[in-house]
Formats: structure tokens, sequence, C-alpha cells
């Protein structure tokens, strides 16, 4: 099986080209492909589809082998990937995932992508649309008791759900203590991404990332517009924001006009390769 390795400012991917063929079991190679010891290492796996609704579908997998319905950093990868390879020569595509079509633009400069700017659609704020169990149309530095403690949490989808919490000094946070946590805390139901957020000042924001399924991981796409939003929401950030996350940045506008989230940042190519799918299960799983 041929795979490219991409990463969206560190939060990568095993990339995979199913447009002539679809995978069998997903959620078992992305389980696979992602251990960072004895597969290939990655946050999960991508798969690029052919689709009738879109110029292309986007099916994205967590490193535990959950379907994810969107990804941020994976659908500009999958921009950069489906232009390199050829599978079109349009600047501006789209692409389905999750059930919704996204709009992309690329910036290419002699030949090459430089960034890919997304409309990421609409916010949803509704606490049964997240889930998170709630009241009232949204939840806006609501409390949240985990481990004893009470946090405040504004809760946005962006087609997955997310829990953001500001506070300062997140660089020191204990995430993969607290992180899953609130992964499986019993108010969300399909469980949730978690944003630890520093405001710096009204047009940056300092952002760390538990992702559902993933663990903690060096950015997240959904999770920047997500932060966006809330920091917008909470009255700490203008409608333009850079999102700085440990892998690097993103910029990130949530329009007044259409109320839609615009994701602007960039995607790269780490490697090609190649895997036998025994092979790799006698690798990671002995057997
Ligand atoms: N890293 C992604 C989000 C991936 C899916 C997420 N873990 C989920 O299960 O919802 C991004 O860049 O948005």
């Amino acid at each position: 099986m041929k795979f490219t390795k991409m990463h969206g400012i560190g939060n990568d991917y095993v990339y995979m080209d199913c447009t002539k063929e679809r995978l069998e079991n997903p959620g078992e190679i992305a389980r696979l492909v992602s251990d960072r010891h004895k597969g290939i290492g990655s946050d999960g796996l991508i798969l690029i589809q052919s689709s009738e609704e879109a110029d292309f579908e986007m099916a994205m997998y967590n490193a535990d082998g959950s379907y994810g319905k969107m990804c941020g950093n994976g659908i500009r990868c999958v921009a950069k990937y489906v232009y390199d390879n050829g599978l079109t020569d349009q600047t501006e595509i789209s692409v389905i995932s999750g059930g919704a079509v996204k709009y992309l633009k690329l910036t290419v400069e002699d030949g090459k992508v430089q960034k890919v700017r997304v409309n990421m659609g609409e916010p949803i704020l509704k606490p049964d649309e997240i889930p998170v169990v709630g009241e009232g149309d949204k939840l806006v530095a609501a409390p949240i008791v985990v481990d004893n403690q009470v946090y405040e949490m504004t809760c946005v989808s962006m087609g997955n759900p997310h829990a953001v919490v500001f506070m300062n000094g997140v660089d020191d946070l204990k995430i993969e203590e607290i992180g899953p946590k609130f992964e499986r805390h019993e108010r969300f139901p399909d469980r949730v991404n978690t944003e630890f957020v520093e405001r710096m000042d009204h047009k940056n924001l300092k952002m760390r990332v538990w992702e559902r399924g993933s663990g903690e991981t060096m950015a997240c796409g959904t999770g920047a517009c997500a932060t966006a939003v809330a920091a917008i929401l909470n009255g700490y950030a203008e409608r333009e924001v850079t999102v700085h996350l440990l892998g690097g940045d993103l910029e990130i506008c949530w329009d007044e006009t259409d109320n839609c989230v615009y994701m602007t940042g960039p995607a790269a190519t780490a490697f090609t390769g190649e895997f036998d799918p025994e092979e790799l299960r006698k690798s990671v799983q002995g057997r």
C-alpha cells in the first residue's frame, strides 16, 4: 500500500489515495500506521476519496482508529496532495468531509503550494448539536468540574466537538493528565477535543490541544477555529487572530458578513513510502 506522510504545522497524518479503490478497514489501518514506535508514526490516517458532491472526499481517522468528521490541518494537506499529485490542476477546490462540503483556495508560486485558505463553514454553538450536556442556546465560559476543579469552558463544533478553556500558564500545563479527563467527561457523549488557551493580546492566542482519539498533538486546525470563535464570544479577541500552536501559527478569521470561519496555513509533505498491512500488523501487534 502506497502512502504519503504529510503534516500541517506538525499535525501529521498518513495520507492514502483511495480515489480508485476504497480501503476496507480504515480504523484498523489507522491504529497500525499511527504507532510511533512500531508503525509509520502519525496522529492518524487520512483517505482521499472520489465524491459525487464535491471534487474530493476526505475521510479521517484518529490514532485510536476512531472516525473524526473533520480535520482542519488535514484538509489543507489534502488540497496540496491532490494538486501535487496531478489529481487536479485547479487552485480552487471543494472537499467533503463528514457530510459537509468545504471550499479551499491554494496559493501556488513557481508550481509550489505555499498556503491554503479554507472556508471552514459556520461554527455550531447549540449544545445538543456539538454535542455537550448543558442548558441554553450556547455555552460560553460555562463551569465544568474536572478532577475536583472548576474550569470555564466555551463549547464550539467546527464539524467536530471542541471545549475551549482560557487559562494562564499553558506552557506548564500537565495536559497528559487533564486532557483525557475532559475527553471522557460525562458531559461529552461523543468525547471532545479540548483546547487550553492563553490570551496574549486581542490578536494573538497561544493554544495547546488534547485531541479526541490522538492525545496531545502539535496543532489542531478545527481547534484553532473553535478557539478563535470562543475568544470572540468571550470578548477576548478581534475577528482576525493568529493562533500560535506548538507546531506553528494559523491565521483565523470569523467573518461577520457570512458567519463563516476562514483558516489559512501551510501544508507540507515529509516523505512517501509503501507498507505491507500484514507485516505492519505483525510489527505493531506482534502477530
Ligand atoms: N487535528 C485535526 C482534528 C482531528 C479530529 C479530532 N481529533 C476529532 O476526533 O474530532 C484538525 O486539525 O482539525
